[in-house]
């Protein structure tokens, strides 16, 4: 089966800058896409094309079957868009701008006044519903662009950093709101919050310089991370001698231990990332030591970003 967002050999050319320089990837129905990268990544030119809001300099974008440059209304009935920063008309109110938004949308009647009280329910909107949106804070005018992003019901949703400017409680929210969608759409969201990954993506692509430099699951990202599967063991600190002899000899692994008062905590890393949660705990209790606590790392995102990511540093001495 088709997927809902299907995007091949994707450019974009500004001037000199050469901003994507060919991407491919689609969503499926019920997937969200998470687009991580650094400033300037190209994120954002990314979004701008699979929305139509600019064109591609060359490279295709299928929405829902339909070729957004081909077919630019009916792609467009099927998608919602956050664009980054969210430019809002400040003279307005959310309740006058979700009306002209709707009215865009050729949406009327009890149906838009039902969809405005759903969605304002949602964003959690009715307690400024008749506020000049240019007097509303970053917060709230962020919570107004989803608002109009989700009016309609569509299908694809592209949403440019939709926790930018939101406190902790109102990224929670915004995260559990996409979760809610998601079963039902195909998501594009693009963050610079690696937490933000493990809370609300089934996917990720981490670009850099205009390409795509990695692909993966969260836990296929954590999977590459150094630390990956390090398992971390509390003893007693009387019984520290007895649990690295009986951990020395497991194959393929780094064992560090630290004393902490009365305990001891041990440190069991493997050297291929390779699961040893068993085998650490078999090897202790057949040496006759009582585990305290016993926990496996899963490693930092925020490593495996750097490392796909990072350019390298050239450093000269002036004299
Ligand atoms: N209208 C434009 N004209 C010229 N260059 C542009 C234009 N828009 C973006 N660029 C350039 O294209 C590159 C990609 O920018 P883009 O905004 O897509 O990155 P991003 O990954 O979204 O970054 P950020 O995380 O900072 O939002 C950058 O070098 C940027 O300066």
């Amino acid at each position: 089966m088709q997927s809902a967002i299907e995007v091949r050999a994707l450019r974009k050319r500004f001037d000199v800058v050469d901003a994507v320089k060919g991407v491919d990837f689609s969503v499926a129905r019920g997937e969200v896409l998470g687009f991580l990268g650094p400033n300037g990544a190209g994120k954002s030119t990314t979004m701008k094309m699979v929305t139509g809001y600019i064109p591609a300099t060359s490279g295709t974008v299928s929405i829902c079957g339909h070729d957004v440059a081909r077919d630019p209304i009916k792609a467009k009935q099927h998608l919602g868009y956050l664009p980054e920063g969210a430019p809002l008309y400040g003279e307005m109110t959310p309740v006058s701008f979700l009306k002209f938004t709707g009215a865009i949308r050729r949406m009327s009647g009890a149906d838009l006044s039902r969809r405005m009280g759903e969605v304002m329910a949602d964003l959690q909107l009715e307690g400024v519903r008749h506020q000049r949106i240019d007097t509303l804070s970053k917060g709230f005018r962020r919570r107004v662009g989803l608002a109009q992003a989700i009016l309609h019901d569509p299908d694809v949703l592209i949403l440019d950093e939709p926790t930018d400017g939101l406190d902790p409680n109102q990224k929670r929210q915004v995260r559990q709101l996409i979760r809610n969608l998601a079963p039902t759409k195909s998501i594009i969201i693009s963050t610079h919050l690696l937490e933000e990954v493990d809370a609300v993506c089934d996917r990720v692509l981490i670009l850099d310089k205009g390409r795509i430099v990695l692909e993966g699951t969260p836990d296929d990202l954590h999977a590459r991370a150094e630390g990956h599967n390090t398992v971390v063991v509390l003893v007693h600190r009387a019984d520290t001698a007895k649990s690295t002899s009986a951990l020395a000899g497991l194959p393929d692994v780094e064992v560090t231990h630290t004393d902490e008062g009365e305990i001891t905590r041990i440190s069991v890393r493997p050297k291929r990332r390779q699961p040893v949660a068993e085998t650490v705990s078999g090897a202790l209790r057949d040496a006759g030591v009582q585990i305290l606590e016993i926990r496996t790392e899963r490693g930092s995102l925020d490593e495996v970003f750097r490392s796909v990511t990072a350019a390298p540093v050239s450093m000269s001495v002036s004299q």
